[in-house]
């Protein structure tokens, strides 16, 4: 559970030079109390009334030193020496020892942070990203590490510094009439404590304005995400409206409760403010009238007071902004703190240790289920001998991609264990495993970069050859060409876009690169046209029987010459064998083939 510790824990990293520049700053927000001391003391060298004993005592040293023997001169020298340290010394040194150095902190901190958010991120299990879109995600981390960043300067460069200022000044204030100093420190606990009372009430509406705005930005990424479909169906003026009813809700919560909240605050703590420093001037001008202060003190002790007094604001001010990012920063640490995957890599490994697979696979009694008590998978029980290409087929929702995320490692069996060469899957270090495989997905992901990154992103040292060989078989070769630039062409996001034909043929030929010893197409081709497909189809009978191949397929076209086809139903198995076994059966995939050839027009594709 994230807490004020967690923030804490977020700077320890620089504990020391957070408490040196603290400090410094603190002490240059004290040095500067010296200036209405030193006028209180020359109006009072003016007025011919006494000076304070460290002022007359420090003079009587610089006699000794100098010989100077006129007193007002040197009195005179030692409280202009006063001010000249606490302003024209002091300028050119405060923002160094304090502004640099908590941005730096700030700043190192962020990017500390961010590679520490990346890493989570990249540790997190599969499930998660099922369940937080990327816009609810990536706002959480970049929210949470910008208030972090603007918070640490306002709170070590101002919060601190001032509160220790308005300590500097309570003790001077005691030490030149203390009544006046107790008031003093009555009534400023009382409106801070009054003024952070109702901070606390604002900063639980803040927190529930958070999770609003999270919610809409949320779904402003999602429309992004999915405007196609939103266009489609002509749905934009139900988005708009949608989001429209959202923007009001978090408008009405930030005007009527937080808005409203401040200007209130604002309002009793200014008047509460001006009530106090009129009675304390009325209080020390009678105690100057009766001769119990002299007039210097009485300009020291107003100015002084008017000084405290006056960081009130500025502290609340500082104080509210925190607490207005205190929720964002809090959710930022509880996203932290989320448990990594058991399938996360350890990052921090140098080298990843080598590791030569036959291809053996071998599910044995596996039994899965997402939520508890609704197994996805049950007693899968199947062995595939190394090289061999199995393809699974099955009706949409009958668990075929759950088997390859097993085999994956993106979940565990809730029972049974997947071998692969006889060793549990779950023993192998996870990086070496997944070098070994590789997958092509019906949506294949582009990142942004050249057409050569891409194909190279498994393997970025594959050589020239090695790449057109994979795209030769994957049929690149044949829009690469075409490309303006070639395989050196920006395609992704910021790029040219791919068609989803294209993308798949990228996304084969990045896979045969990764040079695998089990390589999985889940519905890989199922983009491309009839042409297409069976053209790629007979590249790829070259690798055929050099690896052991997976295939998940709708189109029976695809699987017809698998060593051995598994049909799924409902998370069992309930038939496998060749293509001619399994008709000669008789059973669920001999009657669907059936039911599709007399479908589809054409004899070659079949559909599951
Ligand atoms: N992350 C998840 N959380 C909960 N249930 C899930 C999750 N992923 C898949 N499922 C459910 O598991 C079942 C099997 O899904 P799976 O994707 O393995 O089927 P499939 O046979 O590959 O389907 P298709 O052919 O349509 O891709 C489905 O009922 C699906 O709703």
């Amino acid at each position: 559970m994230a807490s004020f510790r967690s923030i804490l824990s977020y700077y320890r990293p620089y504990r020391a030079i957070a408490l040196t520049s603290i400090i410094a700053a603190s002490v240059c927000e004290l040095v500067d109390l010296l200036v209405p001391y030193a006028i209180g003391q020359i109006l009072n060298l003016l007025s011919q009334q006494p000076l304070d004993a460290p002022i007359v005592a420090i003079a009587e040293t610089v006699t000794r030193f100098t010989g100077v023997t006129n007193t007002f001169q040197v009195n005179l020298a030692v409280l202009g020496a006063l001010v000249f340290l606490a302003t024209v010394i002091r300028a050119p040194i405060q923002p160094w020892v304090g502004v640099w150095f908590h941005w730096w902190i700030a700043l190192a901190a962020r990017r500390d942070h961010s590679r520490k958010a990346v890493e989570k991120i990249l540790s997190l299990p599969l499930e998660f990203f099922e369940e937080n879109n990327p816009g609810r995600i990536a706002n959480r981390v970049n929210k949470g590490i910008s208030n972090h960043t603007w918070s640490y300067p306002e709170v070590a460069g101002q919060l601190i510094p001032k509160l220790v200022r308005v300590l500097g000044i309570s003790l001077i204030l005691w030490w030149l009439d203390w009544p006046v100093a107790l008031g003093l420190i009555v009534s400023f606990s009382v409106i801070l404590a009054l003024t952070l009372r109702s901070l606390r009430r604002i900063i639980q509406k803040e927190e529930i304005l958070d999770s609003h705005i999270e919610n809409t930005e949320s779904r402003t990424s999602e429309i992004i995400t999915n405007i196609k479909t939103v266009k489609a169906f002509a749905n934009e003026a139900r988005e708009l409206e949608r989001q429209r009813h959202r923007l009001d809700r978090e408008f009405k919560m930030v005007i009527d409760r937080i808005h409203r909240g401040y200007m209130y605050l604002i309002t009793w703590q200014g008047t509460l403010v001006q009530c106090c420093l009129f009675s304390l001037l009325g209080f020390s001008l009678a105690a100057t009238i009766a001769g119990r202060v002299s007039l210097g003190h009485f300009i020291t002790i107003y100015t002084l007071a008017s000084m405290a007094y006056a960081e009130i604001t500025p502290l609340s001010q500082v104080a509210e902004v925190f607490a207005r990012r205190y929720a964002s920063v809090l959710r930022f640490h509880e996203f932290m703190e989320l448990p990594s995957g058991r399938d996360s890599i350890d990052l921090g490994q140098a080298a990843i240790p080598q590791l030569q697979l036959s291809g053996k696979v071998d599910f044995q009694h596996v039994w899965f289920s997402y939520v508890p008590g609704r197994p996805i998978l049950r007693d899968i029980t199947l062995l595939i001998p190394p090289c061999q290409t199995v393809a699974l087929v099955g009706r949409s929702g009958s668990g075929k991609s759950t088997l390859i995320k097993l085999l994956f490692r993106y979940f565990q069996p809730d029972q049974g264990q997947i071998l692969v060469d006889g060793q549990d899957i779950q023993t192998l270090d996870v990086r070496a495993y997944r070098k070994r495989l590789a997958i092509v997905h019906q949506e294949v992901d582009v990142f942004n970069g050249t057409l050569w990154d891409n194909l190279t992103y498994a393997h970025p040292d594959a050589d020239a050859e090695a790449v057109y060989r994979a795209c030769a078989i994957a049929r690149v070769d044949e829009f690469a060409e075409q490309l303006p630039h070639g395989y050196r062409t920006i395609v992704g996001e910021r790029g040219l876009r791919l068609s989803g034909g294209q993308r798949q043929r990228l996304g084969i030929a990045r896979a045969l690169l990764a040079d695998p010893d089990v390589l999985v197409f889940d519905e890989a081709t199922s983009s491309l046209d009839y042409e297409s497909e069976r053209d790629i189809q007979r590249a790829l009978r070259t690798i055929t029987g050099t690896r052991t191949m997976i295939i998940i397929a709708h189109r029976l076209s695809t699987v017809r010459d698998a060593d051995k086809i598994v049909v799924l139903n409902e998370g069992t198995i309930c038939e496998q064998g060749n293509h001619d076994e399994l008709l000669a059966q008789g059973g669920l995939y001999a009657h669907l083939y059936a039911i599709q050839r007399d479908r589809d027009d054409s004899p070659d594709q079949y559909y599951l």
